[in-house]
């Protein structure tokens, strides 16, 4: 198991990563969510022995890394948010690079090219020289350099960043294969909530160097589980039809785009008959509502009074 233990960066200008505490186990999926800035990467750049803490500590199986730091690059897998890999090479003699300056034994490097190569799709196009690869297929190779040493544990920072969404599908399945089939235990962090929600057993939502929530999706739904959130389509609304749904003492979060008007309702309140009758004075045409359950973007907006993206 891998710890964080009062982890803090602090700069000139501020705190990057304030006091912060969680857990990986073997063969886990966590994710840590958060908006650009909240201190995800200088958290794993902390969590890798790239640069020192202010405080706290980093421990694997109970034992502090900061003191035996190869301790951890043994087990540990990086993938970075920047692709690092040579243009000129093509994938195999990236890989090949890689892991002879990992000082990896021949025979065992010839090995895992060929499954690493297989484990992110790049088998066919193993021969083509890197810079002609499209963006995600360079960050499939990012990820593959990442996995030479088969790592017990795999962190990725935000590895879908600027792809298109057929290479983002692609690197999604990759990490849940790998997990499935070789039970590696992966840090996810992203911003997009989506992906998080997809991948990941447990999740840490980050904001402003502190983590401010965290357990499973269900649990961390559940902060907002004396709330609805309700969805109604309507034609013909006016400003004055808004201005009174705002008044009712028990609405929030109203918002309207493009004939759908959406609010926040605490659970088993019958708001129902008020909506009816407003929709009636006003002379608006009532076509659908629905009922939909929280995303994990609304916990951050509910937590934080922003949203997750700007
Ligand atoms: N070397 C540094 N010196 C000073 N401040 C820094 C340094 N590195 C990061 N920061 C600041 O620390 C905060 C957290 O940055 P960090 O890059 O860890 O966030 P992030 O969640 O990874 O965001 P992003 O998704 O944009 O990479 C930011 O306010 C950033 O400006």
């Amino acid at each position: 198991m891998i710890e964080v233990v009062n982890l803090t960066k602090a700069y000139k200008k501020g705190t990057a990563v304030d006091h912060i505490n969680f857990y990986i186990e073997p063969g886990e999926i966590v994710g840590l969510l958060g908006p650009n800035g909240a201190g995800k990467s200088t958290t794993i750049a902390m969590l890798s022995t790239l640069i020192p803490p202010t405080d706290g500590d980093v421990l694997l199986q109970q034992k502090s890394v900061l003191k035996d730091p190869s301790s951890l690059r043994k087990v540990l897998g990086v993938v970075p948010q920047e692709i690092a890999l040579y243009g000129d090479l093509t994938a195999k003699e990236n890989l090949n690079f890689f892991g002879n300056l990992y000082k990896m034994p021949k025979t065992q490097l010839k090995n895992r090219v060929e499954v690493v190569l297989q484990q992110i799709g790049l088998e066919q196009e193993s021969k083509k020289l890197v810079k002609h690869y499209s963006g995600g297929m360079k960050r499939r190779l990012n990820i593959g350099v990442a996995l030479l040493h088969e790592p017990q544990y795999l962190i990725m920072d935000e590895p879908t960043v600027g792809i298109d969404p057929q290479s983002r599908n692609h690197i999604l399945e990759t990490v849940k294969k790998l997990n499935e089939h070789s039970n590696t235990a992966i840090i996810y962090t992203s911003h997009y909530m989506e992906e998080v929600e997809y991948l990941c057993d447990r999740i840490y939502i980050m904001d402003q160097g502190r983590i401010i929530a965290s357990g499973t999706k269900e649990e961390i739904k559940a902060i907002l589980s004396s709330e609805n959130t309700i969805v109604v389509k309507v034609e013909n609304y006016s400003n004055d039809f808004m201005n009174d749904l705002l008044k009712q003492p028990f609405l929030s979060n109203i918002n309207s785009s493009e004939g759908e008007v959406a609010f926040t309702v605490a659970k088993g309140m019958n708001f129902l008959p008020t909506l009816f009758s407003l929709c009636e004075h006003h002379r608006v045409l009532l076509k659908s509502f629905q009922v939909e359950e929280p995303t994990l973007e609304d916990v951050f907006l509910h937590l934080t009074g922003r949203a997750l993206r700007n």
